[in-house]
């Protein structure tokens, strides 16, 4: 449920009186946010509260968020030389301990009633935003530096992917149960730039974190890709050490399914947009889609983000919807 705040009156109410990051910053204010949904909601897991972006924010790097806009860095990574402005000691447990204090306030007051979800934004996609300074439907400034300077590219994907190892583990440690890797703009990468630029660096993340959370005599915790549009690469992404992978809204769960094999949990897909629908249709798809993926080895939740215009009793309809579909589901088979 990416970015699901925004639909609630709750949430709105907290960030008229609180600036975005200040939220995210916060940890009693993340806490809260994070927690609003579950009040609400027949929700089997949280994701704490915070975004992709407090990762470029540790770098050194300025975002703001505009509101009906989105985020906005008024000093993007120009050219390569620009990357020496970043910050190359960035130790997670101190420039982002924030995330790692709303975490464990959360898990406590969550008393297990579900489990929470951490979460970052994968290397490339964080350059992405680096580079171009905001969102963008091309990408073709970020793009431009994997063609023209690759070796800049690599080298600041390079210390995207140290910083975020070292965030990951500290959030486990902190109290996340799973962790999610947004790699949001998979899409406008075909295959071949995906398997050079982003592959590498998801499969030295996963290999990674497991590995230092088991050095510290932590349990690993499972962990999801998901990659937004990733058709081009579905097979890698099943092989890259993930043990669920994401799949958004135009990707068949019989096809995805065939992909990623039968040992993958899969997750995902209904289109955000269907929550437009009456809560009626709403019923029907959910209980197409659940027809499709099975209910084993497989999360439902929505193919991306909801919009803030949403209305939150069409989310209910949804998630109890998935309740209901599955325990049938269940109980014929
Ligand atoms: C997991 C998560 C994210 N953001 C937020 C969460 C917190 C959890 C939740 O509330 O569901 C809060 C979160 N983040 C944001 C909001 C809205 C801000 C507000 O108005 O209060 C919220 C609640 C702002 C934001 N932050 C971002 C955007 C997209 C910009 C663009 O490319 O045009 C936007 C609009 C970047 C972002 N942020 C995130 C992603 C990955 C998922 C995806 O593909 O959507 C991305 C790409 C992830």
């Amino acid at each position: 449920m990416r970015q699901a705040g925004r639909y609630l009156p709750e949430f709105q109410e907290v960030r008229k009186e609180h600036s975005f990051f200040e939220v995210c910053q916060t940890p009693e204010l993340a806490c809260e946010v994070t927690l609003q949904p579950i009040r609400r909601f027949a929700l089997d897991a949280a994701i704490i509260f915070s975004d992709i972006l407090v990762v470029p924010q540790a770098l050194g790097m300025q975002v703001d968020m505009v509101p009906g806009k989105g985020p906005s860095f008024p000093e993007p990574l120009a050219e390569p030389s620009d990357l020496e402005k970043l910050k190359k000691d960035v130790v997670a447990s101190k420039d982002l301990k924030y995330v790692m204090d709303a975490i464990t306030l959360t898990r406590h007051k969550l008393e297990g009633k579900c489990p929470l979800i951490g979460f970052s934004g994968a290397p490339w996609t964080l350059m992405s935003y680096m580079v171009e300074g905001g969102g963008s439907v091309t990408q073709s400034k970020a793009k431009r530096w994997l063609y023209v300077f690759p070796e800049a590219s690599h080298q600041l994907l390079q210390l995207l992917t140290d910083v975020i190892v070292d965030y990951l583990v500290q959030q486990v440690m902190a109290g996340a149960q799973l962790l999610q890797l947004f790699e949001s703009h998979a899409g406008v990468l075909g295959s071949a730039m995906f398997s050079k630029f982003a592959l590498p660096y998801l499969r030295q993340i996963s290999t990674r974190v497991k590995k230092n959370l088991e050095d510290q005599g932590c349990t690993p915790v499972p962990m999801v890709i998901f990659g937004k549009d990733a058709h081009h690469s579905m097979e890698e992404l099943a092989e890259s050490g993930y043990e669920v992978v994401g799949v958004d809204w135009t990707i068949k769960p019989q096809r995805a399914r065939r992909m990623v094999g039968p040992s993958l949990t899969l997750q995902g897909n209904l289109d955000p947009c269907a929550l437009y629908a009456s809560n009626d249709d709403i019923g029907r798809y959910v209980k197409d889609m659940l027809q499709k993926f099975g209910t084993q080895r497989y999360i439902a939740n929505l193919g991306h983000g909801m919009y803030p215009d949403m209305d939150p009793d069409h989310l209910k309809a949804f998630i109890d919807a998935v309740h209901m579909y599955s325990e049938d589901i269940n109980a014929n088979n």
